[in-house]
């Protein structure tokens, strides 16, 4: 690390808890200290000892075209213009409102937030709200932010930190949280039987991106619908991070199944702090104040996010083959690391779909929380280094998802691979 970073984050422990504002970025999990990040632009992060790095998260996954990108920095720029904030209706809300719907299949109305975890929250409040039910079933290793509810075997920084089960949530709150193992569906079905009539809401990642990258099984998604519909139970797909990521219309698009709601951030926002969660119409009247479930946000809507979302989501959606680039950016660096994997001997777990993957250090298939437990966190901690030494920026956690961008051209290919061929070898 440079010297300007590592002074930073001496100074930054002064003042902020662990030196940081989100647990995963203390690169508690593969050693070493933070790089501080003064600017990025395309495929390129730059820290403040002015080294660059090829950006394989993009800020957790919102910078899927890249950084700085143009026409989302113009329309933001003439926003600005008009002032930061009303806290009333806007012109620019209702079209994104109408973007949303008309990209994500299962959202006829949506409300926006300012954060995935905002989202999430509200999600399941409303589903709560709707069937006159308290619980929900959640799958453990998946992550839906902090709101207590969900910090019940989460995943991401929460397994990183070894504190899946965070103190502070109340056991009144956990007791309404039901777990299961993902990709299990008989685990889901004895639940729902346990419970009858008592289950509102079955919410999961319909991709896991939190306990690095999972796929769901053949099946597993209709399987969850097929049990909520019988028991008329509100199916929430999070998609804060696979929408517009996987398909335009997200995970459901790709994969061809219907939530009743659907949770969405990161991209939504083009890089702003924003979150949203929709659904079908009969579910959303239920929200404040058409109905009774209360909801509410200062910023929530404020125009400068609005106008970076907007600016992205228009793009996506006038481009929609800019889907094809990233699903063979991600084909050609993942078939890359395999080739490395197998001319070096190695037995490792690559999981990838479209522009998400991860390569978790086990031979064990990674299906799992408990599979992707099996992995090998230090030598995660020294492959992550050794990337980062080669001038590239993977998660600083094994828990967690990669993120490609349509930035990356050939030349970031290369590099990609050459690095990952040559630490891989360094690290056995
Ligand atoms: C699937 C998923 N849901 C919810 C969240 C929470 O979003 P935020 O960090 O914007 O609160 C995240 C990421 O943090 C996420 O990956
Ligand atoms: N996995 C998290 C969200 O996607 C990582 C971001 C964070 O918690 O800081």
């Amino acid at each position: 690390m440079g010297k300007k970073s590592a002074k930073l984050f001496a100074k930054a422990q002064n003042y902020i808890p662990g030196g940081v504002n989100s647990p995963v970025r203390a690169f508690k999990a593969v050693g070493g200290n933070p790089l501080f990040i003064k600017k990025a632009k395309g495929a390129y992060l730059i820290d403040e000892d002015d080294n660059q790095y090829i950006d394989m998260i993009n800020s957790w996954g919102p910078m899927i075209l890249g950084h700085a990108f143009e026409p989302v920095e113009k329309q933001v720029r003439k926003t600005l213009k008009n002032s930061f904030s009303f806290g009333a209706p806007t012109a620019l809300e209702v079209d994104m409102a109408k973007i949303i719907t008309e990209m994500v299949p299962s959202v006829e109305k949506v409300r926006m937030v300012n954060s995935g975890t905002e989202a999430t929250m509200s999600a399941i409040r409303v589903a709560r709200g709707y069937t006159g039910r308290d619980k929900i079933i959640k799958f453990e290793g998946c992550y839906h932010g902090h709101g207590d509810s969900f910090l019940i075997s989460a995943g991401s920084g929460a397994i990183t930190m070894g504190e899946p089960d965070s103190p502070g949530v109340t056991k009144g709150t956990a007791k309404d949280t039901l777990l299961a193992p993902y990709n299990d569906l008989e685990a889901v079905r004895k639940l729902v039987e346990a419970n009858k009539g008592e289950i509102a809401a079955i919410i999961l990642e319909p991709v896991v991106g939190n306990m690095g990258c999972v796929l769901p099984e053949d099946g597993y998604l209709q399987g969850l619908r097929d049990i909520c519909d019988q028991e008329k139970i509100v199916l929430i797909f999070d998609e804060v991070m696979t929408g517009f990521r996987l398909a335009p219309g997200g995970a459901q698009e790709r994969f061809g199944i219907t939530p009743d709601m659907t949770t969405l951030g990161k991209i939504i926002g083009g890089g702003m702090p924003v979150g949203a969660y929709g659904g079908k119409a009969e579910i959303m009247e239920f929200v404040s104040p058409a109905g009774p479930v209360y909801q509410a946000g200062t910023l929530s809507g404020n125009p400068m996010a609005m106008a970076a979302g907007y600016a992205m989501l228009k793009h996506i959606q006038e481009n929609p083959n800019l889907y094809k680039k990233l699903e063979e950016t991600g084909e050609e660096i993942v078939s890359g690391i395999k080739d490395s994997l197998t001319e070096l001997g190695l037995v490792y777990t690559m999981n990838h779909v479209g522009s998400m993957y991860s390569l978790f250090f086990t031979n064990q298939k990674v299906k799992d929380l408990e599979t992707a437990k099996s992995t090998n966190t230090e030598l995660f901690g020294k492959y992550f280094q050794a990337m980062l030494k080669r001038g590239i920026y993977l998660a600083p956690s094994q828990f967690e998802s990669l993120f490609l961008s349509t930035a990356l051209k050939k030349k970031h290919i290369k590099a990609i691979l050459k690095a990952n061929r040559e630490s891989l070898a360094e690290i056995q």
